[in-house]
């Protein structure tokens, strides 16, 4: 029989918002009040050097919200902080949990979160209820018609395309079930200062990326433009519906962009079915590289002073905003791997600490395809030229004199390395390690 005190916990991760969202629909559904739970996950952000770190001020700025709307509608957040499995012990003690909701999370780390608290959970005889929100099409649904996982985009692609229809695409309208959230006054909410980080002072992009798609196709590839949506760290954190972006791309004919969203899923599949990929690489050989790993030249990378303005400038763009073009960084990615033969998993690391719209699947799946060493990778002999970069996407420097100006004055460093002698040398080590 039902209890007076019994509830079932709505458990948030990557997925910050309260409409659209597939747990939280399912949850609101069910027989018992539902309370809206947050973990600040102190496996996570004891790795975090920053403690001004932009990425958890953005988190704490979604949950503020989301506290907002729940106070509204009579309800509370429960926002702790800690160790998720202690988290979830002192849980269990302090609520009659009934069942959990979460929605699917693909990352190495997460999967291993989710099966530990998952068993505990069945130790209490608490069901554990998950769902897919953050794609449209998670890890078994686009398959070869083996089964087995497609490792080539293209073809991922067109069977993605196929799928894609309005059932795939139907938002989780929860409106008429938010008087199912538990009633209940505001619960304490921790500051920044309580969880040890402080208030970042980096601008956010907005969500509004409607605007954004009609020259998207003609204009993406242009680092001064600025013709990108910066979606990226709403899609990471779930402050947008997956859903609801791609049925806007549909509506505007947004193809460019929507296959863009496809290799974000894509990249997740890959990480999912071939987990090693997050710290070996996808083709084993090319472990076998014999990496120079000069520390003066990757420091002169991260600061962006390697004498080449496009890489300069990508550098400077983001250490100064937590945001680089993707044209821009892939030639940086690629001469990090390539023309100073530096290993892609230094470049891979220094990006997840520094962009806001880190994701390890994409992050992963971007540093080994520059790199060569990925499943759908740029072949090896394929060198980006800065150069000749700079002079197709950025011919007037508009992009260069806004990030790295010390070009324009021309103060602007000597060369770390030149091109035609590293290309060789990096040539002549892949060769190596391939044969
Ligand atoms: C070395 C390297 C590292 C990268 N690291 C990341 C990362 O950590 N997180 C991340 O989201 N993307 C990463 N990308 C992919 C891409 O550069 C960014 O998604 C894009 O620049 C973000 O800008 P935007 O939000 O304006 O994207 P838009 O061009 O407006 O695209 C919309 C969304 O589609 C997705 N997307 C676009 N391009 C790609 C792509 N090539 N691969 C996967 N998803 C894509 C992103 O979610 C993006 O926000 C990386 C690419 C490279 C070459």
């Amino acid at each position: 029989m039902k209890q007076e005190n019994e509830i079932s916990i709505c458990w948030l991760r990557r997925d910050l918002r309260l409409n659209d969202n597939a747990a939280l629909y399912h949850a609101l559904k069910s027989n018992y009040p539902i309370l809206v739970l947050f973990i600040f996950d102190e496996n996570i952000l004891s790795k975090l050097t920053n403690k001004a770190d932009a990425r958890v001020t953005f988190i704490h700025q979604a949950l503020t919200k989301i506290q907002d709307e729940l106070a509204e509608k009579g309800s509370s957040l429960l926002v702790k902080h800690g160790k998720p499995e202690e988290i979830w012990q002192t849980i269990l003690k302090e609520y009659h949990v009934k069942a959990v909701y979460a929605n699917h999370d693909y990352e190495p780390y997460a999967r291993e979160r989710d099966m530990v608290i998952g068993e505990t959970l069945k130790s209490h005889s608490i069901n554990f209820y998950t769902f897919k929100d953050q794609v449209v099409f998670e890890k078994d649904e686009v398959v070869k018609t083996d089964g087995k996982p497609y490792t080539v985009f293209t073809p991922y692609y067109r069977v993605w395309l196929k799928k894609l229809n309005d059932f795939y695409l139907k938002s989780y309208h929860a409106t008429p079930y938010f008087k199912n959230l538990l009633s209940i006054k505001s619960l304490p909410f921790p500051s920044l200062k309580e969880i040890g980080f402080e208030k970042s002072t980096r601008h956010f992009p907005s969500s509004n990326f409607e605007v954004k798609l009609n020259k998207y196709d003609q204009e993406r590839d242009y680092p001064a433009a600025d013709a990108t949506t910066r979606l990226g760290i709403h899609l990471r954190f779930g402050t947008v519906s997956i859903r609801a972006v791609v049925k806007e791309a549909l509506k505007q004919g947004a193809d460019k962009w929507l296959s863009e969203l496809a290799w974000r899923e894509f990249y997740m599949m890959i990480l999912w079915h071939f987990p090693y990929s997050a710290t070996h690489s996808f083709k084993p050989a090319y472990d076998n590289i014999i990496w120079r790993n000069n520390e003066s030249e990757f420091v002169a990378w991260c600061k962006g002073e390697t004498g080449y303005p496009l890489v300069d400038a990508g550098m400077r763009q983001l250490n100064a905003t937590g945001f680089m073009h993707n044209r821009v960084r892939m030639v940086v990615a690629s001469f990090l791997c390539k023309h100073l033969l530096i290993d892609w998993r230094w470049g891979e690391a220094y990006f997840a600490k520094k962009l806001l719209d880190y994701d390890q699947a994409s992050n992963i799946g971007g540093w080994q395809w520059a790199c060569g060493s990925g499943n759908d990778a740029a072949p090896y002999f394929r060198v980006f030229n800065p150069a000749l970069q700079l002079k197709k996407f950025d011919p007037k420097m508009e992009y260069v004199y806004q990030w790295a100006p010390a070009y324009k004055l021309a103060l602007a460093p000597v060369p770390i390395v030149n091109h035609e002698f590293a290309r060789d040398r990096a040539l002549n080590a892949y060769k190596k390690a391939l044969n």
